[in-house]
């Protein structure tokens, strides 16, 4: 079988807790690189999205087909030799390593913050299902990058582009930073 992906065919999972931007800067960041976007919000079924905007948090039964989705998207867009960028929270290792296992040259940008950045971002936007009330939820369930998992960390107090810039360059730099 030949692999007709090359390394720099960025295939990448923009990561992070509601609020985080993920959807903002998934989608610029798919622009900057060149390649087509996907919001993992819309690869949830639909009792998901209930269950969040009724204030209950997903737990790891509701999400884990979920991420086998987001995973076999970014494989199938690995696989036809096309780049994708995925905005998907991805809080758990054992999340991501679901994905890693379908998609094993993934990338993963985790947007960081505080939770007082986050909760102004939450609350600064209207019409999203998700209720700032989850974010506690969202904090507690997250684990930030081991060193051994491909990625970068990017903090998001800052402007937009900014946050691009930092992110282009640093994963044109390598596969971590
Ligand atoms: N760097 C930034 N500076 C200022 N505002 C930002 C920045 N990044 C995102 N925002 C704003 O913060 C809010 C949250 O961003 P966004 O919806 O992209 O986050 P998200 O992680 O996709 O959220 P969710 O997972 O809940 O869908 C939006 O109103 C967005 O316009
Ligand atoms: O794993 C999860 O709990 C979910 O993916 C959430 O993170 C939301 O879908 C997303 O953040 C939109 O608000």
């Amino acid at each position: 079988m030949t692999d007709s992906t090359t390394p720099e065919t960025p295939i990448i999972v923009v990561m992070g807790v509601s609020g985080s931007g993920k959807s903002t800067i998934g989608a610029l960041l798919a622009r900057d690189l060149g390649v087509a976007f996907t919001d993992a919000d819309d690869l949830h079924p639909i009792e998901n999205i209930e269950k969040m905007a009724s204030g209950v948090p997903l737990d790891d039964d509701d999400r884990r087909p979920w991420l086998e989705t987001v995973g076999a998207t970014l494989a199938e867009a690995s696989e036809r030799g096309a780049g994708l960028v995925i905005a998907c929270s991805a809080l758990r290792r054992r999340y991501r390593d679901t994905i890693l296992a379908s998609a094993p040259k993934v990338r993963f940008v985790h947007l960081h913050g505080t939770r007082e950045v986050l909760a102004a971002r939450t609350e600064g936007r209207t019409g999203h299902f998700m209720p700032t009330s989850l974010l506690d939820s969202q904090l507690a369930t997250l684990e930030a990058l081991d060193p051994d998992e491909p990625g970068i960390v990017v903090d998001i107090d800052q402007p937009v582009g900014r946050i691009i810039d930092d992110a282009v360059s640093r994963l044109r730099a390598g596969p971590s930073a």
